[in-house]
């Protein structure tokens, strides 16, 4: 057994004040604990049991699977560190391999061998556990590395009115009992919830439980707790807290982290000289001025190089090759035919614009007081919300074309997302 960092200082559940009564029912052995001090019950006071010590052998692929990669972590790594903040956690792990990962067992304050069942191995590592006399314990499968925070916070607080607690998600499916690949029996799943980790204790009980625990290993903590008299609430599961038992349930885990998602980026530039006129059309926005901008459509610049973005980000050529300058049902074209067939693409193609950036560089108009117009036109266009589209604009201090007000430039990004 290796320490590897210090651990807080031990825990005793404390004696009954004088006076104070300790309800007690005999079929509760839980009941005749005292009930935690509030002052005791932060969570330092609550230890981890992490069991690790299986082969994996359903999930195939050679490594077992809490040492493989999920999302650019090992899938043990992942579950060690949702119970960061808490107090000791004990790592329990095959024989044969501690040593074999420093940077994973130093997220760990202890790390034993486990033993042939998952059961052994839970004892190994509350025995390991004892002399740190925890109040409370979580033990938890490495193979559930998605455990959400709010999962391991309710049972941690259902354990401030019983000794002991687990999470479980509600069955929703028929159940169908088959043999032969036929069903046989439709067994009514009233009342039945799924069994999830992490399963929490007041720690001398369970302790208590798994020593006097005989005949064939238990599946789980509760069953042990369970077999000692104990009482046992359920808190709700959560769907991502999966376990990962075959090969397939890395395909949903990265699903869950969101691994799958395509992100895109594009860029846009576009750059139109002033003309003859008294407006200028910019982001879907008509502003007067003492000049107009010359183009075979409308000349709005800056969603000209919005809607290059948004098709350089699906790598779709730009606005020219789908709407030809050459043809002339696009002469005096809105521009918003050209944003609004970009986003449609996009979402054609299962796209999200998640957010777009325009700058627009001019010494003239001023686009300050037409900003909101202009996020507000282009949301609309894009058929997304004003809070992802971002308009603003620069000069050039008076250098270039844009400077000598020749005409008006406008670059643009756009992120497209697919999940
Ligand atoms: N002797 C064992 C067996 C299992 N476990 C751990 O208990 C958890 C749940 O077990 P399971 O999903 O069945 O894992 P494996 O036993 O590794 O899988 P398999 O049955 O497919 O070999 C896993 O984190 C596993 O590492 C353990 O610590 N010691
Ligand atoms: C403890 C457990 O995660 C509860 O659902 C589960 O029983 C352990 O996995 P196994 O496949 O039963 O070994």
């Amino acid at each position: 057994m290796e320490l590897h960092r210090p651990v807080p200082a031990p825990t005793q559940a404390r004696p009954p004040r004088e006076g104070e009564s300790v309800t007690s029912r005999p079929s509760d052995p839980s009941s005749s604990l005292p009930d935690p001090d509030p002052s005791t019950t932060d969570d330092a006071t609550v230890a981890t049991v992490i069991v690790a010590a299986g082969r994996g052998l359903r999930a195939g692929g050679g490594l077992a699977k809490q040492w493989r990669d999920l999302g650019g972590r090992t899938v043990l790594a992942r579950s060690i560190a949702a119970f960061a903040g808490l107090g000791p956690l004990c790592l329990v792990l095959r024989a044969e391999e501690i040593g074999r990962h420093p940077e994973i067992e130093a997220m760990a304050d202890l790390v034993v061998p486990g033993g042939a069942e998952r059961a052994h191995s839970v004892r190994a590592g509350l025995e390991a556990l004892e002399k740190h006399a925890p109040l409370r314990v979580l033990i938890h499968d490495a193979a559930r590395p998605l455990v959400p925070r709010e999962t391991i916070r309710a049972v941690i607080a259902a354990l401030d009115h019983g000794a002991a607690a687990a999470p479980g998600l509600t069955v929703t499916d028929a159940l169908w009992r088959v043999s032969d690949n036929r069903v046989a029996e439709a067994p009514s799943r009233e009342g039945l919830v799924r069994a999830q980790t992490p399963q929490g204790f007041r720690f001398d009980a369970i302790l208590a439980a798994h020593r006097a625990h005989d005949g064939p290993p238990a599946a789980d903590d509760v069953a042990v707790a369970r077999a000692a008299g104990l009482a046992v609430t359920v808190v709700p599961g959560h769907e991502d807290n999966l376990k990962i038992t075959g090969a397939q349930d890395f395909a949903r885990a990265e699903r869950i982290l969101g691994c799958d998602m395509d992100v895109r980026t594009g860029n846009g530039f576009d750059v139109h000289a002033f003309g003859p006129g008294d407006a200028v059309w910019l982001c879907g926005v008509e502003i007067p001025h003492h000049a107009g901008l010359a183009g075979h459509s409308d000349a709005d610049v800056g969603m000209h190089a919005l809607t290059d973005a948004i098709y350089g980000a699906m790598a779709h050529g730009d606005i020219g090759q789908h709407f030809p300058p050459s043809d002339p049902q696009w002469k005096g074209a809105r521009s918003e035919i050209f944003l609004a067939h970009a986003a449609d693409l996009a979402r054609v193609e299962g796209f999200a614009v998640t957010h777009c950036d325009v700058t627009l560089i001019c010494e003239r108009p001023k686009i300050g007081p037409h900003a909101e117009a202009m996020r507000a036109e282009l949301a609309r266009i894009m058929q997304i919300e004003p809070g992802r589209v971002s308009v603003k604009a620069t000069t050039s201090e008076r250098l270039g074309f844009a400077g000598r007000e020749e005409g008006i430039a406008a670059m643009a990004t756009a992120t497209l997302v697919k999940s």
